[in-house]
């Protein structure tokens, strides 16, 4: 089976710990995207299963078989950096080729694989061509060609679009995605890009400081982040997350309260149960309802910046005591600088961190 897991992974370089106690299984097939901010260990973790760094505690385990002592070589895994480097003197074929040239395969075989997986990437024109003379598109999906051509247990993948520009990589994403999801094999893709990972991935590991902080689905990490930082990492806008005050009143009904505003908890059974005290509340920009100002507990905040995204408005408000609000409404929905907004957030999108970050789920 081609699969990939990590067991209590640590990587430190001296005394710097890069990656701790990473725990990720990958199963055949599936892709798993690491994904995080600049510098949280996404590099390291893919390098330490490449075999390109050594773990200093922990397992890596390929196929089944634990290859913490085996060279990359020995891995059998095929692997895409940002910098692909084709051979500049060697045709598109010649280069999807030659990791052919370690198998003790014939001409006709490779020949016959090289047009295969060029059929796959639509590279079968230009075959002929060298990389000079190719777009960079094509280069990476020659790229791509090379690292399947071989039937390797696994895939990795570090940050293989960046280099594209952005209409480039919104297709590439795609054709890269349905060419690995018929190929059967675990991999993964480093990326620190959001859409990337929430497009391309079948779950998301999102790492901070070394942390695995949240393994999901692109749904589960958005609708259930595990805490204040995968709220804030996922999602643009980025949520709203608000310093407030909460309030039980038995029955089920909870409130928070910030800026002498009340927010409505009753639906949410497990916030009921937390102790009076600080907490933190998100709730994602297009998550409120803009009402008229009338008996119901609404959150008011003054419209201070209006930016339009097309089909929607994004509107930068603030409260009487100078907390910020983003809230996105459909571009229809007229607002003016200076105006008051009433808003009412939906109950069954409101998370509740934690003093302690986490959030509070039933
Ligand atoms: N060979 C090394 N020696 C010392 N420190 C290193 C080495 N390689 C990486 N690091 C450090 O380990 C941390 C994690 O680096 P890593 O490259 O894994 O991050 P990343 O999440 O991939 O970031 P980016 O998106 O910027 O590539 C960083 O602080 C980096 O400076």
């Amino acid at each position: 089976m081609s699969t990939i897991e990590i067991r209590d992974l640590t990587k430190k370089f001296g005394t710097f710990v890069a990656v701790k106690d990473a725990n990720l299984s990958v199963a055949a097939g599936e892709i798993v995207c690491l994904l995080g901010p600049s510098g949280c260990g996404k590099t390291t973790t893919l390098r330490t299963i490449a075999g390109l760094e050594r773990a200093t505690a922990g397992d890596v385990v390929i196929a089944g078989q634990r290859v913490n002592h085996l060279p990359p070589e020995k891995r059998d895994i095929a692997m895409v950096f940002q910098f692909y480097a084709l051979y500049p003197a060697l045709s598109v074929g010649q280069n999807i080729a030659m990791p052919l040239h370690r198998e003790a395969i014939g001409s006709a075989e490779v020949a016959t694989r090289v047009r295969k997986v060029a059929d796959i990437l639509h590279l079968r024109d230009i075959l002929d061509r060298l990389p000079g003379q190719i777009s960079e598109g094509e280069k990476q999906r020659a790229a791509v060609a090379r690292a399947i051509v071989r039937d390797p247990k696994c895939f990795l993948f570090d940050e293989p679009l960046s280099r594209l520009d952005v209409e480039l990589r919104h297709s590439m994403r795609g054709q890269i995605k349905a060419v690995l999801s018929n190929l059967t094999k675990a991999t993964v893709i480093v990326t620190h890009d959001q859409l990337e990972a929430l497009t391309m991935a079948d779950r998301i590991a999102i790492m901070r400081d070394g942390l695995i902080e949240q393994v999901g689905s692109p749904h589960e990490v958005f609708a259930k982040p595990a805490n204040v930082f995968v709220a804030s990492f996922i999602g643009t806008p980025q949520m709203n997350l608000i310093d407030a005050q909460f309030k039980s009143y038995g029955n089920g009904k909870a409130k928070v309260v910030f800026d002498e505003q009340d927010v409505d908890l009753s639906v949410h059974p497990a916030v009921a149960n937390l102790k009076a005290g600080k907490v933190t509340v998100g709730i994602r920009p297009r998550a409120f309802t803009v009402v008229s100002k009338d008996t119901r507990d609404t959150i008011d905040a003054m419209a201070e910046l209006i930016e339009p995204m097309g089909a929607e408005t994004l509107i930068h408000a603030r409260t009487k005591t100078g907390s910020d609000i983003r809230v996105v409404v459909p571009r229809d929905k007229r607002v003016k600088i200076g105006e008051a907004l009433h808003l009412v957030p939906d109950p069954a999108q409101t998370h509740v961190f934690a003093d302690d970050g986490k959030a509070v789920r039933a």
